[in-house]
Order: structure tokens, then sequence, then C-alpha cells
């Protein structure tokens, strides 16, 4: 029996209304989705209830708004892109509480799928405001939550409402804990970790843990560069968090003493502009011009890279290596997904990647399905992986 109710205790759904949180926060680029792996994810979950006879009201954030509504955060463009991967109409409505919200799921057909917008519109979403949480839970009779990718939050739509309502995992959920439990559960040593990416603010107090679970930790993307200025070396105009220089510094100590090596870029691809096909040079990393970015670890830190992925038994990795996104800031990341993939499929490595963004750089080196499994949670995958709980998974368990 799984650890906490599933699908599976759901009963019977027919006419009922069914909240389900998913996380739709997918990479986007001219108001398209880019990689839509965590819409197809939740899939199976929607098709279910919807099968069963539920009226499935989505509840999802996208992006992080800081001042309430705004079109540029809006999750109306996904309601379309779910309808697409979905094969059948998905309904929106401009809100996710109140009367607008109210009257969109009045109008439901039992089977029926709505998307609510935006839950991050509202500031008391992340504060888990049980007021809040009870407008939410208005619209609701059941709780289903199959976003593993957004368990690491507290908030009113991934813990608060498994309070107020009979709450369920989903089958995505379910799939993510039971498959990195396999995969990484006992993980054969040893264990190098990957971690680059831009979320620096809300993924740097993660290492500090995790430098006691890995053997070797490899610092890229946008997190290397708070690491590197900690350390003294000046990285120009590169994305980077200088007042979190002692915590850098912290976790360099934490992981000497741990045993944990830290791996950090020898050499950057700079350019002075954040554009495709902008002009760029590979520089050693003491040499980076001070209106210089560095959006991708150069030709040497590939090459480290890759004999660090060679030495271990069990890769973990979030976040990509550069901004993989725009060429060709891709190649660190696509060379060590190739590199990692082949290991894989030679046998030799147990390779577990998550995130938004790392699961589309997968899919941009064409290698996910050679992962051994690819989740698509990044901060929670890492916050699983430090063996912190995770309050949007507590909360259903039995
Ligand atoms: N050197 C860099 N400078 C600026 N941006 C970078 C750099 N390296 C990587 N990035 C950006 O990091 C972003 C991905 O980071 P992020 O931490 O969100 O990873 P993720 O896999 O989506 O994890 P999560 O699911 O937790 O969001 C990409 O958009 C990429 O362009
Ligand atoms: O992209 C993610 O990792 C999840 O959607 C959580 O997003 P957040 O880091 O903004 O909470």
């Amino acid at each position: 029996m799984a650890a906490f109710k599933t699908l599976d205790d759901i009963g019977n759904i027919s006419g009922k209304r069914v909240l389900v949180r998913v996380d739709l926060n997918v990479p986007v680029a001219d108001g398209k989705v880019t990689d839509a792996t965590r819409i197809e994810r939740v899939a199976p979950t929607i098709a279910e209830l919807s099968g069963k006879g539920a009226k499935v009201i989505l509840l999802a954030h996208f992006g992080r708004p800081k001042d309430g509504p705004s079109p540029e955060f809006s999750l109306e463009p996904i309601a379309r892109a779910t309808s697409e991967v979905l094969g059948r109409p998905v309904g929106f409505a401009s809100d996710c509480v109140g009367d607008t919200a109210g009257s969109a799921v009045a109008a439901m057909n039992k089977g029926d799928v709505l998307l609510f917008e935006n839950t991050r519109f509202y500031k008391a979403e992340e504060k888990n405001d049980p007021a809040f949480t009870e407008r939410l839970a208005a619209n609701g009779d059941i709780f289903v939550n199959d976003a593993f990718s957004a368990a690491h939050r507290a908030h009113s739509s991934t813990e608060g409402l498994a309070r107020l309502l009979p709450a369920f995992a989903g089958r995505t959920m379910q799939a993510e804990l039971e498959a990195l439990e396999k995969g990484l559960g006992k993980p054969v040593r040893p264990v190098v970790a990957i971690v680059g990416g831009a979320k620096v603010s809300t993924k740097i107090d993660l290492l500090m843990n995790l430098v006691k679970k890995v053997n070797a930790l490899v610092i890229g993307g946008g997190m290397a560069n708070t690491f590197l200025a900690a350390r003294g070396t000046d990285v120009g105009k590169s994305l980077c968090e200088h007042d979190l220089a002692p915590t850098a510094k912290q976790i360099m100590i934490e992981a000497a003493e741990a045993g944990c090596a830290i791996i950090l870029p020898v050499d950057g691809v700079v350019a002075r502009e954040f554009k495709a096909g902008a002009a760029c040079e590979t520089v050693a990393i003491s040499d980076v011009p001070a209106d210089g970015m560095i959006l991708d670890v150069g030709a040497k830190t590939v090459t480290t890279i890759g004999e660090w992925i060679d030495r271990a038994a069990t890769l973990v990795w979030n976040g990509p290596l550069g901004a993989f996104e725009i060429e060709p800031f891709d190649h660190a990341t696509v060379a060590a997904a190739k590199h990692a993939a082949a290991r894989t499929k030679a046998g030799k490595l147990v390779s577990v990647a998550g995130g938004g963004d790392t699961v589309a750089a997968l899919n941009h080196a064409g290698v996910a399905d050679d992962f051994t499994y690819v989740s698509t949670a990044g901060g929670a995958f890492l916050e699983w992986m430090e063996g912190k709980p995770l309050p949007g998974v507590d909360v259903l368990k039995r």
C-alpha cells in the first residue's frame, strides 16, 4: 500500500468537482510552449479523473509574478497548449477564486476540464493563507495533487487544500516518488551532482546539505557565477547574486569537511548581449571582461565535467550548464547530456535529471529517453535528494 492515498482510493467521483494541482510552469518563448513535458506528465491524471465523470478543475502557478495579475504570467496560453496535449477542449477562467471562478465551475458538465488563472496572482497563495485556501476550496469537493515539482512549496494550492478537502496523490506525483526512491533511494557511489540553472537564491541553501550526500558537486550555469565571485573571481555582468557570497563560501567549507569535491568552471563562453548569435568568445575564468556575461561553461570545463561523469556510478542533475535556449550557449549542456546518456546506455551510470528547463535541455540534446529517469521537478527534486520533508507530499500521507 502506498504511504499516501492515490487515485485508487478516490471512489466514485462522477459529477464531483475535483481540484487538481498541476505544474504548468513550462518553458515558453514568444508566447509558445517550447517543452510540453510537464503537461504530458499530468495528462494521465486529468484523463483518468475526467473519464470517471469528474469536473476537473486545474490549479497551477506560472513563473514568479511579483505584483498581482499581469499578462506576462497568465496561464491562458498554457490552457491552449494543455488542450493540444490532451486532445480535448480545456476551458479557462481568468481568476482562481471569486465569482469568475465560481461561475465557470457552475457551467461545467461531467468530464469537463477547466484551468484557473495563475494562483500566484494572489500573494496569499504563497503565504498559505487559510482564508485564501478556503476561497480555493469553495470550488472543489476533492483535492488531487499531481504537482510533485511544486511539492517543496507550502502554498495554499499545494499544502493548504489537502487539509481542507479529501486529498489524494495524482498519478504523476505517485510515479515520481516511486521512481526517485527506486533510482536514488540507496544510490550507488560515487554520486556526482551537477547543479546549474538560474534560480540561485532559492536553490543555493539546498547545496549546504547536498554536499554531505554526494561525492562531488559540479556547479555550472548561473549558479557557478555566485561561487566564482565568492572566491574572488570577477564575473563581469554575468548573472550573479553577490549578496549570497557568504552562503557560497560556507557551502565550500562544508563540502571540504564532508569530503565532497566542488568543481567550478575554469573557462566560460562570454558575450556582451543575451541573444541568439551574439558575438562570443571562450576565455579563462580569470579573464572575463568587465562588460561580459558568462553564458556557458567553456570547452576545458566540459572536458572536466565529462571526467567526473566517467567517475560517477550515479549522476544527479538539476539546472542547465548555460543559457541553452540560445545558440551557441547550449554546447556544454548538450555535450554533458550526451556524455551522461552514453554512459547510461552502456550500463555504467544511473542518471537522474530533473527540472522544467533541465528536461527541455535534455530533449533539445535528444537524450531524455536515454537517462535512467527524468523528473519534472527541479527544486523539489533537490530537496527530496537532501532528505528534506516536502510539505505537499507530507500532507498527503495516510
Ligand atoms: N550562465 C547563465 N546565465 C544566465 N542564465 C543561465 C545561465 N546558465 C543557465 N541559465 C538559465 O537557467 C535557466 C534554468 O534554470 P532553473 O534553475 O530554472 O532550472 P530548471 O531545470 O528549470 O529547474 P526548476 O524546475 O527548479 O525551475 C535556463 O533558462 C537557462 O537559460
Ligand atoms: O519550476 C519549478 O521548479 C516549479 O514549478 C516550482 O517553481 P518555483 O521555484 O517558482 O516555486
